[in-house]
């Protein structure tokens, strides 16, 4: 399934239709969040996305600000334990509604968690070469200390910039020295006021309800 951000009552009519085996307004909530994916057609652009300085591949920078909502799901617990930096992964459905020709690699955002603050973020989407993954994930690290878990929880974000492809290391610090390096430039880059300007997008303020009921 690829699709853009829609009039969201359009969006649950149209599931509606093509699913009746469950109903309930959870089921309504969690394939309206499903669909809650996409780059904004109608939204003005107020700025060309970043590359880092670098030449970013055409199939990254035309779907930027691509704005993502998702429930938060267990990954391979690498992020914490291995690199000491958790990475919030999406879930199968939400990977798969990115458009298809999106590039892998490495980009830096916004993100919040449920109706919390928005905080910066650097993401990773692709196979994870260095691990070899077999299925395509898209993990958000969020640049916030936060004191628990969020599993299960709604992640919503907005993908600004592209920072680097996705790469294989020879050993696990160089990864982590890697990813520590796109912290940086992330923090860097989203101080700047036309990145600033997203933090405050209203899509970090509807709330869910307010989606289902298509207000
Ligand atoms: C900013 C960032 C950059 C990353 N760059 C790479 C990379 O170049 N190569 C790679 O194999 N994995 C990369 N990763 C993915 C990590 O390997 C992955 O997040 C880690 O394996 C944790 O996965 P898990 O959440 O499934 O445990 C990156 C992750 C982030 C957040
Ligand atoms: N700053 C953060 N950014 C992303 N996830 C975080 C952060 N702090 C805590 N978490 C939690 O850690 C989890 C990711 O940890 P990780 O070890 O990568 O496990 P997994 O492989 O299950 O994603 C997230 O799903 C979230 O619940």
């Amino acid at each position: 399934m690829q699709s853009r951000l829609v009039d969201p009552t359009a969006a649950l009519l149209a599931l509606r239709k093509s699913s009746s085996a469950q109903e309930g307004p959870a089921r309504e909530l969690s394939l309206l969040v499903a669909v809650e994916v996409g780059s904004r057609a109608s939204r003005p652009r107020p700025h060309r996305p970043c590359a880092g300085g670098r030449s970013a591949p055409a199939a990254a920078m035309r779907h930027l600000p691509y704005f993502c909502r998702g429930e938060v799901v267990r990954g391979f617990g690498r992020g914490s334990k291995e690199l000491g930096i958790p990475t919030a992964n999406f879930s199968e459905q939400v990977v798969e509604s990115f458009p298809s020709d999106i590039s892998t690699g490495i980009y830096y955002g916004w993100a919040c968690v449920g109706n919390g603050d928005v905080h910066k973020m650097v993401l990773s989407i692709g196979w994870n070469p260095y691990y070899k993954n077999v299925k395509k994930s898209v993990e958000t690290h969020i640049i916030h200390t936060f004191k628990e878990d969020f599993y299960g929880e709604i992640l919503s974000i907005v993908i600004i910039g592209y920072i680097r492809p996705e790469k294989n290391f020879d050993s696990l610090d160089a990864l982590i020295s890697a990813i520590q390096d796109d912290i940086g430039e992330a923090n860097r880059k989203l101080d700047l006021p036309e990145h600033l300007k997203l933090k405050e997008d209203n899509f970090f303020h509807m709330p869910e309800s307010k989606l289902v009921n298509g207000h």
